[in-house]
């Protein structure tokens, strides 16, 4: 039995606000939403050492596992769980642990790179890129890497200009082309409205299907 899942890509600029969008869109749909962040499945670097991982370039695609993350969302479309990658942005390293993780009628698939592999847009249904100025996006950042990730300002300052700046420009931003939606400056309400509407429509579709499937049952 395969499960109509309804897959959603969310890309856009680092403090873009995808997190939110993808929080926003699916917070009235309840258990019924897998995600996926992209970031789950940053290369496993645990050969470095912390120093080399540090330096690592983490905003090209080559940083990206994309073989697994194609077979994860093949999977979690064709209704089957996956053994998911955790990552810790403090260690900048995959976890030892998978996390279980079971497919339900909406994926959403979040990153700066969601919309960057060719295989990967054919299985999302919908496209969305969340642009954001990229002023708002480093201070987001700078707030986000302090706080939250254990950085030093200065750490986070010359990482943006050597790696995550020119790297959003060559990689992230063009991908904007591959959105069917852009949303400008992140979570704006009318969007969000909108794709909250998309979301509970395909969901309700969902139920009809599984209502379907077990009259066929009986
Ligand atoms: N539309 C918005 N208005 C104000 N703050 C926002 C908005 N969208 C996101 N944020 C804030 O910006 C920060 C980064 O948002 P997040 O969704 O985590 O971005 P991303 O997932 O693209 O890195 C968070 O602190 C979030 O609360
Ligand atoms: N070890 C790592 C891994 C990734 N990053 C940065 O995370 C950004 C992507 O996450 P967002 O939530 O901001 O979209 C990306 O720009 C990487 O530079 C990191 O700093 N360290």
């Amino acid at each position: 039995m395969t499960i109509p899942s309804f897959a959603i890509g969310i890309a856009g600029g680092t403090g873009a606000g995808k997190t939110t969008v993808a929080r926003e869109i699916t917070e009235n749909v309840g258990e019924a939403v897998t995600r996926v962040p992209l970031d789950n499945y940053y290369e496993d670097l645990s050969h470095m050492s912390f120093e080399e991982r540090a330096d690592a370039n983490y905003d090209h695609p080559d940083a990206f596992e994309w073989d697994l993350l194609r077979s994860h969302l093949d999977s979690l479309l064709s209704g089957q769980a996956v053994e998911m990658p955790q990552y810790d942005f403090s260690e900048h390293l995959r976890q030892d642990e998978r996390v279980t993780v079971e497919p339900t009628d909406v994926i959403v698939l979040e990153g700066i790179l969601a919309l960057y592999d060719e295989r990967v847009n054919d299985m999302l249904d919908l496209h969305i890129y969340v642009e954001t100025d990229a002023d708002v996006r480093i201070l987001r950042r700078i707030d986000r890497d302090v706080l939250e990730r254990g950085r030093e300002l200065e750490g986070v300052m010359e990482q943006y200009l050597s790696t995550v700046k020119p790297m959003h420009e060559q990689f992230v931003e063009p991908t904007k082309k591959n959105a069917d939606i852009i949303i400008p400056e992140g979570a704006n309400s009318v969007a969000v409205n909108l794709l909250e509407e998309k979301v509970q429509a395909e969901t309700g579709a969902f139920a009809e299907w599984a209502a379907r499937e077990a009259e066929n049952q009986l």
